[in-house]
């Protein structure tokens, strides 16, 4: 197979990371060039289908008229009855337009975490306060805290995008 380019709709390591993990797994032999895409939703998102959309248009926005493959990635949260989410969502675009899209691990956040949230503030920073730790978004994540380091944020995305390119390749076969 000739080798794939790839993009992946951030600069955050934690899904950067996540993409080379899997096409190094695929041995796919891809190159993966991260870029800039906005996510066209809010910068916290706060339902499954805001989340979903904010990774579907990352995805799109960084195929770039250029790209074979964009991975767009996107953390959330939603509300379960009466209790914050954590969710994550994912979405692969092809450049002959093909859309695949799949949500990865969930689990609920602690009161004092969503209290903040529905005050309006993003999950990054307030986890940072929580943990006593800075920048927690671009490694361990709060999947990370909340796991007690089981499962890091990179290794939920590494699922999510399995999940995305092994529905790319059933298509491919
Ligand atoms: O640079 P980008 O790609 O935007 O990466 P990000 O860390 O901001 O990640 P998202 O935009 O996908 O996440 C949306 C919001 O949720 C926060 N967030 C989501 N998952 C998180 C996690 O596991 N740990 C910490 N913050 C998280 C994040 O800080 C944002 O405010
Ligand atoms: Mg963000």
């Amino acid at each position: 197979m000739k080798t794939l380019t790839v993009s992946v709709a951030s600069k955050n390591p934690a899904k950067i990371d996540a993409v080379s993990a899997v096409l190094e797994k695929l041995q796919l032999g891809a190159e993966i060039v991260p870029v800039d895409a906005g996510s066209g939703v809010s910068a916290q998102p706060f339902s499954l289908e805001e989340t979903r959309q904010g990774a579907v248009n990352r995805a799109q926005a960084a195929l770039l008229g250029k790209y074979d493959l964009a991975f767009g990635l996107e953390g959330g949260v939603y509300v379960l009855e009466e209790s914050l989410y954590l969710c994550n969502w994912g979405a692969l675009a092809t450049k002959e337009g093909r859309i695949y899209t799949a949500a990865g691990a969930q689990l609920p956040l602690p009161e004092r975490i969503s209290e903040q949230l529905r005050a309006g503030r993003e999950l990054g920073p307030v986890m940072d306060e929580y943990a006593g730790e800075i920048g927690i978004r671009h490694h361990k994540g709060a999947i990370g805290i909340l796991t007690s380091g089981l499962v890091k944020r990179n290794e939920m995305f590494e699922h999510i995008v399995e999940l995305l390119a092994g529905q790319f390749l059933k298509d491919s076969d």
